[in-house]
């Protein structure tokens, strides 16, 4: 890189005066129409070009997601193009409230091609464009000012003209200036404004003027001040819609459609997870979910994300990233130790307040609510603490246990992720916990015990057990106020224990055998330390046994 980067490139400057701007102060209320152009930009920066099947496979699930206008290709640019388009038609798979696109250059031969690849078509909109910015008219087309308005209005002509050759379409059109945010602002509505008097459009039939980043060159500011810019200048706005087609080669396409729309446009062009040139279109995705967790309806239908997801892999061969906004695999997951207190904390509290107000710390949106199970939310590795680990012994197994035990068990499990310098699936995490807990059977194993009361006094209990150690068996005998306190006894005084009965809990399961119970006992030990035992069982009495063994088989 250059240690003095201006000697190569110059800063970007809009050349209008903005500064009575009225963006910044606005808000967005209701969703923008938009149009899906995965078919035709984002499949045009494929390596591999969809086939017509995966045409076929994307545009039904745009279909499911709720689009309503979708570019479904370049039908001049390849027979395969062509003949997507003429399927939709010729099988009749386009519904009344949808509307194909298709795209063309400003050329005679492809507009006509273009058109009849839309024959029998109900509806269409034909998109037009040419480049308008001095770089594009003096390197790619060497062409001025003059000659740059009268190509995008012969392409217009074409367009009125070719349409006028198939009255039984109901055909709108849309106009691009390529480049737009690249080129001087009043000639970009100057070849608008020529488009516009060929077209001559109307509120009821309105022109859509595509207003692309077709490179982003500056920040999304300057595109909102574009737009805004734009929007108070063309002559006839309520004639007009104005859409807009960010890029993202600043990685700020969806701020500069976020600003865009406030600055007065009406449509937003983009794709799925932001395929497209380069470093992509903006974002539907990402557009249409964070208007939802505004409380706004984005009228489009994303509750079925990782099918969507997996749809879009397949179609365009590219991965969608592991951290993409609301959509990648990792988005909803906390590794770390004080995330996931607060998740489960807030999760607690949302339970609590059932108000259905979703206020989730480190959660923007309900991950069910994009059909998402709360398993991810939390992963365990070193850098999880207890409240994860206890998070994922409920959600699996339906433990809920005690605070003592929750830092007892994550220490067993932070000496396994430092070892292992790896992520524990939630499988490993339970047989972590019946391996620490000696759930499947230790040095001590209960036969059978029945309890019964004492002989000497009506409220004293006493417990009758037949134990094994080590394979040997033994039968025990203990008293106390109760079963717990009487098997403790019985160990105590048959094998020389010494535990001493701290804390004891119990709970109905609420996930796996649900007709199944747990108890949690905490012991002291003659060296002032202290003893877990868990045990399950059907029987609520059996389980409060098995986890005395299981604290004796702590020791
Ligand atoms: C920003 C965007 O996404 S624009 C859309 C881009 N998408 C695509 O290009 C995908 C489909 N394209 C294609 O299949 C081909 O490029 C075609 C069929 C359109 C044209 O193919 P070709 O005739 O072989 O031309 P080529 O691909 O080299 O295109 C460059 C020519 O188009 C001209 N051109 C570029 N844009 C336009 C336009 N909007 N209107 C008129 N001419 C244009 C260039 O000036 C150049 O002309 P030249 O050969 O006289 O110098
Ligand atoms: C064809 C136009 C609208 C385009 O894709 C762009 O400018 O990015
Ligand atoms: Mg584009």
């Amino acid at each position: 890189m250059l240690p003095n980067p201006e000697t190569k490139y110059r800063p970007f400057s809009l050349g209008v005066d903005m500064s009575d701007r009225t963006w910044p102060s606005k808000t967005v209320a209701k969703a923008p129409r938009w149009l899906s152009t995965d078919l035709r930009d984002g499949n045009q920066a494929l390596a591999d070009p969809m086939d017509v099947e995966k045409k076929m496979i994307f545009f039904n699930m745009l279909l499911k997601v709720g689009l309503k206008e979708i570019e479904v290709g370049f039908p001049s640019a390849s027979q395969t193009e062509f003949d997507f388009v003429r399927k939709l038609i010729e099988e009749n798979l386009i519904s009344d409230d949808v509307t194909i696109q298709v795209l063309t250059q400003s050329r005679e031969d492809l507009i006509k091609r273009s058109f009849e690849s839309l024959k029998g078509a109900k509806q269409a909109i034909v998109h037009l464009y040419n480049a308008t910015s001095p770089l594009f008219r003096r390197v790619v087309f060497g062409l001025d000012r003059a000659d740059v308005l009268a190509l995008a209005v012969r392409g217009a002509t074409l367009l009125r003209d070719e349409a006028a050759k198939q009255p039984d379409t109901d055909w709108s059109f849309e106009y691009s200036p390529e480049t737009f945010t690249a080129t001087e602002p009043e000639f970009a509505l100057e070849v608008c404004e020529a488009v516009i008097k060929v077209l001559k459009p109307t509120p009821q039939k309105p022109l859509i003027l595509n207003l692309p980043a077709t490179v982003e060159v500056a920040g999304p500011h300057t595109y909102a001040d574009q737009i805004e810019w734009f929007c108070r200048n063309v002559s006839c706005r309520d004639s007009v819609v104005i859409s807009l087609h960010p890029h993202n080669d600043r990685g700020t396409g969806t701020a500069a459609a976020e600003l865009g729309l406030l600055a007065g446009g009406d449509r937003i062009e983009g794709c799925l997870f932001g395929n497209g040139e380069r470093t992509g279109n903006v974002d539907l995705v990402t557009l249409g979910l964070n208007l939802y967790t505004q409380g706004i309806a984005p009228e489009l239908d994303f509750s079925n994300m990782r099918e969507i997801v997996r749809t879009v892999e397949h179609c365009n061969n590219i991965p969608v990233h592991p951290r993409h906004p609301y959509a990648g695999e990792l988005v909803f997951t906390a590794f770390s130790g004080s995330h996931q207190d607060a998740i489960r904390k807030g999760f607690a509290a949302h339970e609590q307040r059932n108000d259905g107000i979703w206020d989730m710390p480190y959660l923007p949106i309900d991950p069910a609510d994009l059909g998402e199970s709360y398993e991810a939310v939390i992963r365990v590795n070193s850098q999880s603490g207890k409240g994860g680990i206890a998070w994922i012994l409920e959600q699996t197994h339906g433990l809920k246990l005690p605070r003592r035990l929750q830092i007892d068990f994550s220490r067993k499990v932070q000496e396994i992720t430092d070892a292992t310098a790896r992520e524990l699936a939630s499988a490993e995490i339970w047989a972590a916990f019946q391996d620490a807990y000696h759930l499947n059977g230790g040095r001590y194993g209960l036969i059978a015990y029945e309890q019964a009361a004492a002989v000497h006094s009506g409220t004293q209990r006493t417990f009758v057990g037949r134990i094994v150690k080590e394979g040997v068996e033994a039968s025990v005998i203990g008293h106390g106020n109760g079963l717990i306190s009487s098997a403790i006894e019985a160990l105590n005084d048959h094998y020389g224990l010494e535990l001493e009965v701290m804390d004891y809990g119990q709970h109905a399961l609420t996930k796996g055998s649900l007709s199944q119970a747990v108890a949690y006992i905490e012991c002291k030990t003659p060296d002032d330390s202290r003893v877990f035992g868990i045990g399950i069982d059907d029987d609520i009495a059996t389980a409060s046994v098995k986890a005395v063994l299981s604290a004796a088989n702590g020791l």
